[in-house]
C-alpha cells in the first residue's frame, strides 16, 4: 500500500493529463480515502511511521532510505528520490533533504540510547541533488554532551557531497513527549 502510494506520487508529480483523466483520477482517490475512513486508529496503532524494517518507516512523506549498515555510531544507506521529491529545474526540493537526515539521524541518535529528540539539524547545500540518482546516504555520532548528542550526515552522488548536516538530538527527560 505504502509502494503503492510512492509510485502514485511520483506518476502523478510527473503527470499532464487531460482533463477526463484528472476528474477519473481523482474520483478513484477520493473512493480510495473513502474506503479506509472506517479503518482509522490511534497513532499507535497505525502501520505508517512503525515499519522500520520499511525505508523512512513506511512513511510516504519520508524519502525512501534504505539501509545497508547500522549500528550505535553509523548508518550506511542509499535513497533515490522519486520525481514527486522535484524542487524545479531536475534539482531535488530543498524541504526534503532535512526529512532525509532528520529519519536518518533521528533513528541513529536514538539506537541504543536513551530517547532523544531533533533541537536543531543545519543543512549545508552543497550541490544540486539530483532527482532519479541513486545517493549513498552517510551518518555517524560524533559525541556526546550531557543531554546533547551531535550527529553529523552526508548525502553523496557518486564522488560528491551534494549534502551534509549536523543535528543536534537532546535526550528528554521524564515527561517530555
Ligand atoms: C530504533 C529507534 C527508532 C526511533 C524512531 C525515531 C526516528 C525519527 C526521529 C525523528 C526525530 C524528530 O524529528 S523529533 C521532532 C522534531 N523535534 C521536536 O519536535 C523537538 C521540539 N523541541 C523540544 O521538545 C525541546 O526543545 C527539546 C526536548 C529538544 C529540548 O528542550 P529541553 O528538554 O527543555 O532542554 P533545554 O534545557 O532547552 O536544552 C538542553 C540543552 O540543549 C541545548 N539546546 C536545546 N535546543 C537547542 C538548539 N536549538 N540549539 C542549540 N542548543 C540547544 C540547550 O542550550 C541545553 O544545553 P546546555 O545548557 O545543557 O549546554
Amino acid at each position: 500500500m505504502i509502494e503503492a502510494l510512492r509510485l502514485l506520487q511520483a506518476r502523478m508529480t510527473g503527470a499532464g493529463p487531460p482533463p477526463e483523466t484528472v476528474t477519473e483520477t481523482a474520483e478513484t482517490l477520493e473512493k480510495l480515502a473513502a474506503a479506509l475512513e472506517p479503518f482509522t486508529v490511534p497513532e499507535a496503532a497505525q502501520i505508517v511511521g512503525h515499519r522500520t524494517d520499511l525505508p523512512g518507516r513506511g512513511q510516504a512523506m519520508a524519502p525512501p532510505v534504505h539501509i545497508e549498515e547500522w549500528d550505535e555510531e553509523h548508518v550506511l544507506g542509499h535513497v533515490t528520490f522519486s520525481r514527486f521529491y522535484l524542487g524545479g529545474n531536475g534539482a531535488v526540493h530543498g524541504g526534503a533533504i532535512p526529512l532525509a537526515f532528520d529519519e536518518v539521524m533521528g533513528r541513529l541518535a536514538n539506537t541504543g540510547r536513551p530517547r532523544a529528540r531533533t533541537a536543531y539539524l543545519h543543512v549545508n547545500y552543497r550541490k544540486i541533488t539530483p532527482v532519479g540518482s541513486r545517493l549513498r546516504v552517510e551518518a555517524r555520532f560524533e559525541r556526546e554532551e550531557g543531554r546533547k548528542r551531535i550527529l553529523a550526515g552526508a548525502l553523496v552522488d557518486g564522488e560528491t557531497v551534494v549534502a551534509d548536516a549536523e543535528g543536534l538530538f537532546v535526550t528528554l527527560k521524564p515527561g517530555q513527549p
